[in-house]
């Protein structure tokens, strides 16, 4: 990183602290008094403990009294600034966290398909988990570190004034202090960071292998992924205990230099006292200023340590998450959408998700309000990307789609999304009640709405059998609904969309097989939620494609067929004709509903 690069980060650092930590400066400034009066009471009572062996040297009795008692209300006085110290950094530190985790939170759910494509979850948790953390801490041993200045300063100058003989001779072993400290925070540098990349690297093998752990326990590769996250979790605990090593030397390598000084002072201080130029107290009261001062640079050798975790924790959370901007997002002027027939067109739509690698070129069509367009083509020919571009889940790099006549990018993404609803191959139910999940698509839906939408979903039979659900509508779904059937899960799905009641329907037909009762039930409740809404449906069902009003047949990211089922067999040697041959015809000699390819 060179300089410009430094200077950058350390104002976008500052920015990020500015935004989320300086908003508490009464919080600060209350923590950063009692951290300096913290180290004002230590300097005064080195002075009361040298004015105590005054009087002890002329013997007056009431002297020893008073500061024997002084020394006991300095302690007391201290109670209040440690109290202060340590609650309010800390508050500061919580309060900082707590705004973190929720903008980052409330940030990511602004990014677009696109970033969650290129970024790793784990990645993304080891940012709330660890970094944010991470700087939580480093605020907190701010504390450590807010005094210094007044302790390091007002330490020298009060041994400068008892005697500059003794201070020069002390200060000697200062710029060797601060050229080691020096030495040692620049070992330290990167290696923090390093730890957290490499927790990141654990936090998504975790991920992965707690999302895949049917493929893992299906190929039996337990055991190897068991030694993989071994090996990156002992990475990262080697190199953690690499930067705790490092710093461990930081530490007392500093105590030691504070050590030969203050010996080194005692020897020199011991002299002129022999020699009658310096008194014992002055002697006592300079060591316990010059142990402040031993204090006060170890906080500061710290500081530096402190200010590169701040720096690249911060770097972390400002390049993962939130600075990253959103690339699809409502423009400035965009109005929102009224209500809609559901009219869409493409117009001469280029898209690509590496530039230079199209993946749609010059699709062109148009739903009119209420028809069914089936998309069918070989894997990767840009079905899917047709149907991501409709709710604006990506932008198209050329042409338009439009929504009954309104480019998607002139009009709110909200009010857009409002009016469509997305049946995906793979059904994802949240945790929560099944009445919860039904009435995502509506938070106003009533419980009447619920089971209205559940019974023309063909779900009702099932959430209120007590022998399927004891429970109901009130049965909790694990994690994704893992508990309930491919079929039911794909019901309540059609449920959820139902209740939104959308203008616009996308239908990305399930491939899995299901059995023909579970089948009929799921074609059913399809056909009921596609009654007049315009569906763009991802077909990979024979019945679809028949009973759409056109299909679209995709290859290599164009449209290189279009009409209804029996206009494209008539095309001599057709792409259509020839999907239709190995991909729909078994469906015609062995009949059932809806059977998947
Ligand atoms: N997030 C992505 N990043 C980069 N390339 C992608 C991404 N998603 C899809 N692609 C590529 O874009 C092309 C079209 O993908 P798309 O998912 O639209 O095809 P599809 O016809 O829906 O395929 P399938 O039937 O297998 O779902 C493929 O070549 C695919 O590899």
């Amino acid at each position: 990183m060179d300089k410009s690069d430094g200077a950058d980060l350390s104002r976008r650092v500052w920015r990020l602290l500015g935004a989320y930590m300086l908003r508490d400066k009464w919080l600060l400034f209350v923590a950063l008094l009692s951290a300096i009066g913290l180290s004002g009471t230590g300097l005064l009572s080195a002075k009361i403990m040298s004015d105590l062996f005054d009087a002890l040297k002329v013997g007056n009795a009431a002297k020893l009294n008073l500061y024997s008692l002084a020394i006991v209300g300095v302690y007391v006085v201290r109670w209040f600034f440690v109290y202060g110290e340590m609650v309010y950094f800390a508050e500061a530190g919580q309060r900082l966290g707590l705004r973190l985790r929720s903008a980052i939170y409330t940030h990511l759910q602004s990014l677009s398909l696109r970033f969650f494509n290129k970024q790793r979850t784990g990645a993304l948790m080891s940012t709330i988990n660890n970094d944010v953390p991470l700087l939580q801490s480093s605020i907190a041993s701010l504390k450590d570190l807010a005094p210094a200045p007044f302790q390091v300063i007002g330490g020298i100058a009060i041994c400068i004034w008892i005697s500059p003989k003794l201070s020069l001779a002390a200060m000697i072993v200062i710029p060797l202090m601060a050229a080691i400290i020096n030495w040692l925070t620049k070992q330290i540098k990167g290696i923090t960071s390093r730890t957290q990349d490499k927790l990141s690297d654990v936090n998504t093998i975790m991920e992965e292998t707690l999302s895949g752990i049917r493929v893992i326990q299906s190929f039996s590769a337990e055991q190897h992924e068991i030694a993989r996250f071994d090996r990156e979790n002992h990475n990262a605990k080697e190199l953690f205990m690499q930067s705790v090593r490092r710093q461990a030397n930081l530490k007392p390598s500093v105590d030691v230099i504070g050590a030969i000084g203050i010996s080194f002072a005692l020897w020199v201080g011991g002299n002129l006292v022999v020699g009658h130029q310096l008194s014992f107290a002055h002697l006592v009261y300079f060591i316990g200023l010059l142990n402040q001062v031993a204090v006060g640079l170890n906080g500061l050798g710290g500081a530096k340590v402190t200010w590169e975790q701040i720096r690249a924790a911060s770097e972390r959370i400002l390049d993962n998450v939130l600075d990253v901007e959103p690339d699809i997002r409502s423009a400035p002027d965009a109005v929102s959408l009224p209500e809609i027939q559901g009219l869409i067109e493409f117009r001469n739509v280029d898209f690509a998700y590496v530039p230079g690698t199209p993946v749609l070129s010059n699709i062109s069509f148009t739903m009119n309000p209420g028809e069914v367009v089936a998309v069918v083509g070989k894997t990767g020919s840009g079905k899917s990307t047709i149907a991501d571009l409709i709710p604006r889940f990506y932008d198209p790099d050329a042409g338009s789609v439009t929504v009954d006549g309104h480019d998607l990018r002139a009009v709110t993404v909200q009010s857009l999304r409002k009016h469509i609803a997305i049946v995906p191959q793979e059904t994802m139910l949240f945790g929560g009640t099944i009445r919860d999940n039904i009435a995502y698509g509506n938070p106003d839906a009533t419980d009447e709405m619920v089971e209205q939408a559940a019974r023309a979903a063909n779900a009702h039979d099932f959430i209120s059998n007590p022998n399927v659900l004891p429970d109901g509508y009130n049965t909790i779904v694990g994690e994704r609904g893992k508990q309930l059937s491919g079929g039911q899960r794909q019901r309540v799905a059609i449920a959820r969309a139902l209740i939104k009641n959308p203008r616009i329907l996308i239908l990305d037909e399930a491939t899995s097989a299901l059995d023909n009762q579970s089948e009929t039930l799921v074609q059913q409740a399809l056909d009921e939620l596609m009654q007049g809404r315009t569906t763009l449906v991802i077909a990979h069902r024979l019945s679809t494609v028949v009973n759409a009003d056109r299909i679209l047949v995709m290859q290599n990211g164009r449209i290189a067929e279009s009409g209804t089922h029996a206009e494209l067999l008539r095309i001599p040697d057709g792409i259509y004709a020839q999907l239709y041959e190995t991909q729909f015809r078994w469906e015609v000699e062995t009949p059932q509903v809806g059977a998947p390819l």
